[in-house]
């Protein structure tokens, strides 16, 4: 018999009811909403059904928000106001806790969760958002749910899932200079697929990890979900320790040491078995850059854009194909160079404190290509607040970047009836979906780091910091 992993444990301690059959009743620690969930608000209200531990519930305002400076009229959609409205009078009405718009602690969901220590390493983490993977580079057990689903966690804080599958990522090697968290989870992607993942919780593991800081273990996690994974996690250490200490949600004094304790338990045993292993050799990785519509379609910046001929399936070959047309590309073209309209820097997967500090460091004293334009919208309003105090929002603005308020701003454009970019703009972005038409109507998406995104930003073409 091997051991138990991280989710194992977490897992366990979770059951409220084992069904058989793979299926439990799991209990919830956390649930947390965005005002595209506000309607659970008045299901819940309509069915006479309480929330059950009010305590427990979170919400905040991110998706439909305006993030221009000043946020003109709140919302970049028509009838954003009523998700806002709806999400305010269920927050008030039943006593949940609600970072609204001009709150010190307002951000995207997946920033300020981890930033208010609401998530905590060894709990299971509910949002209805599919991000929510995010929250497992605390220790967590986090994925998204439905609306329907988040009422009934709500009204009874359990939720009937059935137990994944494991799968364990390993980074080794010296991780190249200037490679970063996103680079290494978007050569991920492009090495197992986007179904990958599918019905797998995995685990990144491996000295790699071990030696990143907790922001970028949460870009990692961030986009399990893009590997169709439920979810992703990371075993908690004292770097995870050392970020939560003190956060306003983390437990303090007795209970601090009660916590930490339980938590030190919760890495996976040295003997457990996994159903997949991967290894990944860090040191031999380039700057990702992606060249197509899906997250799967990833290269080194150094590389050539693929020919769909050498596709493994016709499936694949077709998809490649219709990706290369989208994007206007060609198959061996190089992808570093080719010329950008727009510079995106923000979202659940780039938008921390250390994303905006390291494209601080190329964008010093340089500007932006002439034509250029160039968003950075932090991941919170403590986000913000934190860079302005260190003069992060005057490096951005002099190169000639647009310093926006918090929210998901132009990741997803509130849908295509929000902010968007210029029609058939290319579009260089530290965002983590490059779906056809996501950032605006025929608009090119690259997904890379915040570093390459700033490069590129100054160089008017894809391009990599100096340092990378
Ligand atoms: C709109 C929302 C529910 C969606 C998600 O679940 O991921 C969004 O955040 C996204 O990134 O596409
Ligand atoms: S930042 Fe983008 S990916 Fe993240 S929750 Fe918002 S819209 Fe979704």
């Amino acid at each position: 018999m091997g051991g138990e992993t991280l989710l194992d444990k977490i897992w366990r301690d979770h059951v409220i009811r084992d069904f058989g059959d793979n299926t439990y009743l799991l209990h919830v620690d956390r649930a947390f909403l965005h005002e595209l969930a506000a309607v659970a608000f008045e299901s819940l209200k309509n069915a006479r059904r309480p929330i059950l531990s009010p305590e427990l519930t979170f919400a905040t305002v991110d998706h439909l928000l305006d993030t221009t400076p000043g946020r003109g009229d709140d919302t970049i959609i028509p009838n954003g106001k009523d998700f806002i409205q709806k999400l305010r009078a269920g927050a008030r009405e039943t006593g949940i806790s609600f970072f609204d718009i001009d709150t010190a602690e307002q951000g995207i969901v997946h920033v300020i969760a981890p930033e208010q220590a609401v998530a905590l390493p060894g709990t299971v983490f509910v949002c209805c958002d599919s991000h929510t993977s995010t929250i497992g580079g605390l220790g967590a057990l986090a994925w998204g749910i439905g609306t329907t689903d988040i009422e009934h966690v709500m009204a009874t804080g359990g939720i009937v899932q059935t137990k994944p599958q494991t799968m364990r990522v390993n980074f080794t090697g010296a991780l190249p200079r200037g490679l970063t968290a996103k680079d290494l989870i978007l050569h991920l992607i492009g090495e197992i697929s986007a179904d990958g993942g599918n019905g797998y919780a995995i685990e990144y593991a491996g000295p790699v990890i071990e030696q990143l800081g907790v922001e970028e273990r949460l870009s990692i996690c961030n986009m399990s979900i893009e590997l169709s994974a439920r979810l992703g996690l990371i075993a908690p250490d004292d770097v995870t320790y050392e970020y939560l200490a003190g956060r306003p949600y983390a437990p303090k004094g007795a209970q601090w040491d009660m916590a930490l304790s339980y938590w030190r338990s919760l890495p996976s045993d040295p003997s457990a078995q996994y159903d997949r292993v991967i290894d990944i050799d860090c040191s031999v990785l380039t700057p990702q850059v992606t060249w197509g519509t899906s997250p799967e379609h990833v290269i080194g910046f150094h590389d050539h854009v693929p020919d769909p001929s050498q596709a493994e399936t016709k499936r694949e070959q077709a998809s490649m194909s219709r990706a290369l047309d989208y994007m206007e590309l060609k198959p061996g073209m190089r992808i570093a160079g080719l010329p950008i309209n727009a510079a995106f820097i923000g979202s659940c997967t780039n938008s921390r404190l250390s994303d905006l500090r390291a494209a601080a460091k190329v964008l010093e004293g340089r500007k932006i290509a002439e034509g250029v334009m160039a968003i950075c919208s932090p991941g919170s309003a403590q986000t913000k607040r934190l860079a302005e105090a260190e003069g992060i929002d005057r490096i951005f603005k002099d190169a000639g970047f647009e310093w926006r308020e918090s929210g998901c701003s132009l990741c997803m454009s509130g849908g295509a009836g929000g902010e968007r970019f210029p029609d058939h703009a290319r579009v260089v972005s530290s965002t983590n979906r490059n779906f056809e038409h996501r950032q605006g109507r025929n608009v090119k998406s690259h997904l890379a780091s915040p570093e390459t995104v700033a490069a590129s930003a100054v160089a008017g073409r894809i391009a990599i910091a100096e340092h990378q």
